[in-house]
């Protein structure tokens, strides 16, 4: 699966920039409040305006303190993925419960220096994995490799039916790095600079799937 990034968009044309990547599996949306990251980019009201203006499903990722807060209104509004940070809150279990009951999928985001392994546990109450390969707060980062481990650690996990969840993967993801972070076990690539800034965004798409694809382990259907 492919998730362009709207934060390379132009967001003044943000209903233009979701039909360019028509065809994708998700869009994935950065929401940044300036205390979680360093960075201020938009919030509900945005989402759903976006919402009303494409049917690519979205895949919010919550860079923000106080996910119990603010999270489950976007899983109210029609959000399909609500991913928050598990630096950015003491009790990630109760979000993702409220997120769910909000009728969305529940997302884990860990920033590239925070460890997996005391999330694997409260792994089963969430649809999603977000890996950050890059600090979050940026778009056209380059991409972090040592974060694949926590992505074949889980991918394990996966396969051997102990979790069932989507492994995604978020930052300087480009024609250069997909394949590595598919040969890890990566299910959902978010590709921001990679996408907006070629010349043609669903071409980029169609390369970016056509690459992952090739070399995916776990996958068992040309895509
Ligand atoms: O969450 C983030 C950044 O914090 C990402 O979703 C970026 O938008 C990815 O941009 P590229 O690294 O693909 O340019
Ligand atoms: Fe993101």
């Amino acid at each position: 699966m492919i998730a362009p990034s709207i934060l390379s968009a132009d967001f003044a044309r943000l209903a233009d920039e979701a039909a360019a990547v028509a065809g994708s599996d998700w869009l994935h949306v950065d929401v940044m409040d300036a205390h979680f990251v360093p960075n201020l980019t938009l919030g509900l009201p945005v989402v759903e305006s976006l919402l009303k203006a494409t049917d690519i499903p979205l895949d919010c990722h919550l860079m923000i303190e106080n996910p119990g807060r603010w999270a489950p209104p976007y899983a109210e509004a029609g959000a399909y993925n609500v991913t928050i940070h598990a630096e950015a809150t003491d009790d990630p279990i109760s979000v993702a419960r409220d997120i769910r009951a909000a009728g969305a999928k529940a997302g884990l985001s860990v920033k590239p220096g925070t460890p997996i392994e005391p999330y694997l546990e409260i792994l089963k109450e969430f649809d999603t994995l977000l890996v950050m390969s890059v600090e979050p707060g940026f778009g056209g980062q380059s991409f972090i490799p040592d974060v694949l481990s926590k992505a074949r650690a889980v991918r394990k996990l996966v396969d051997s039916g102990e979790l069932t969840l989507i492994v995604e993967i978020d930052g300087g993801i480009n024609t250069d790095t997909v394949e590595a972070a598919a040969e890890a076990g990566v299910d959902c690539f978010v590709a921001g600079s990679a996408v907006y800034g070629a010349a043609d965004p669903a071409e980029a798409v169609r390369k970016l799937r056509a690459q992952a694809a090739a070399v995916s382990p776990h996958l068992t259907l040309a895509v």
